[in-house]
């Protein structure tokens, strides 16, 4: 399943607090992840889908994407929500803990045609990544970096080093399915410096963006998901020059003392068009 729009900020908004549901009308986020599961409360799980039925209903969330994570089935809230939020007209439901494509297939049971997402957070899901990505109604992954360093018992590092193996196979998995794929979060919501390295580092992996905990986070991962000023302007020398070679029965131009040939092009004109994409959400 293959999905063309802009996804670099994905906010996480806890489906018990009215007033960040209310708030993220406002914010310049590309999609939003309406959660049950983590961000809420055991007390608040049942109360919770009341109010997010109600969210949606109301909506007023314009071009953004909306996502709602559920429970995993293993716990007592997974089936009841799914069954909801089933019915909220959501773009795609999230299950947590997605370890084979077993789990997706108990969810479509009940969701449908509805696209599924799945979080990218066990270590059985890491090798089992192939498989779930290739599932027939898996439209993209989401990495829970929380859960996946817990299960692993890695420490914390700021280059990631301990969770590359896994960020790179879910990366490998969500490409060759077509399949979205966002990355973790970054919990430390005041540090800009930190969100910014990691960003970075998500981007140069090929995650389509990053899910976020806080709007502060925003701007910072618009910015580091969106083509650079200097970014578009090689892609168009690097298309006008090839261009003018190919005219000449020539298949390979240079920019820049680089080689550009028909696949760098492919390149320039897909950082053109998310260019165009990212316009159109945002007017
Ligand atoms: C982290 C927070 C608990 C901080 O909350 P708070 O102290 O209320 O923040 P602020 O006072 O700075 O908030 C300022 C305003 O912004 C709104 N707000 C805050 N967070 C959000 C949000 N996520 N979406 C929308 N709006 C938000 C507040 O309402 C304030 O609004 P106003 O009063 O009108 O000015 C809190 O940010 C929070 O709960 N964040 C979400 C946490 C979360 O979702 N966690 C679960 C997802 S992460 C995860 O599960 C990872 C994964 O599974 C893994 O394994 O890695
Ligand atoms: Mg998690």
């Amino acid at each position: 399943m293959t999905l063309a729009r802009p996804l670099r900020s994905v906010l996480y908004i806890p489906a018990s607090k009215p007033r960040a549901l209310d708030k993220a009308r406002g914010l310049p986020v590309d999609a939003i992840i309406f959660d049950l599961e983590d961000a809420v409360s055991v007390d608040e799980k049942e109360a919770s889908r009341a109010i997010l039925a109600e969210a949606l209903a109301q909506d007023g969330y314009g071009g953004r994407m909306k996502v709602i994570r559920i429970n995993a089935f293993d716990t007592p809230w997974g089936k009841a929500d799914a069954e909801a939020a089933a019915k909220m007209g959501a773009d795609a439901i999230l299950l947590p803990k997605v370890s084979s494509p077993a789990d997706l297939d108990a969810l479509a049971e009940i969701t449908g045609d509805i696209p599924l997402w799945a979080m990218m957070e066990t270590p059985a899901g890491m090798i089992n990544a192939a498989s779930i990505g290739a599932h027939p109604k898996l439209q993209g992954m989401v990495m829970g970096t929380n859960d996946l360093a817990k299960e692993l018992q890695t420490r914390h590092r700021a280059d990631r080093l301990p969770l590359q193996a896994g960020l790179g196979l879910c990366v490998l998995a969500a490409k060759a399915n077509g399949c979205v794929i966002i990355d973790g979060v970054y919990n430390a919501f005041k540090d800009d410096d930190g969100l910014k390295v990691e960003c970075d580092q998500g981007r140069d992996m090929g995650f389509d963006g990053k899910t976020l905990i806080h709007p502060a986070q925003v701007d910072v991962t618009n910015t580091a998901f969106s083509p650079s000023d200097a970014e578009v302007e090689l892609a168009r020398r690097q298309i006008e020059a090839f261009n003018e070679v190919e005219a000449t029965g020539q298949g390979v131009a240079v920019v820049d003392g680089k080689i550009v040939e028909n696949l760098h092009v492919a390149t320039a004109r897909d950082t053109l068009a998310k260019v165009e994409a990212i316009a159109a959400l945002t007017a």
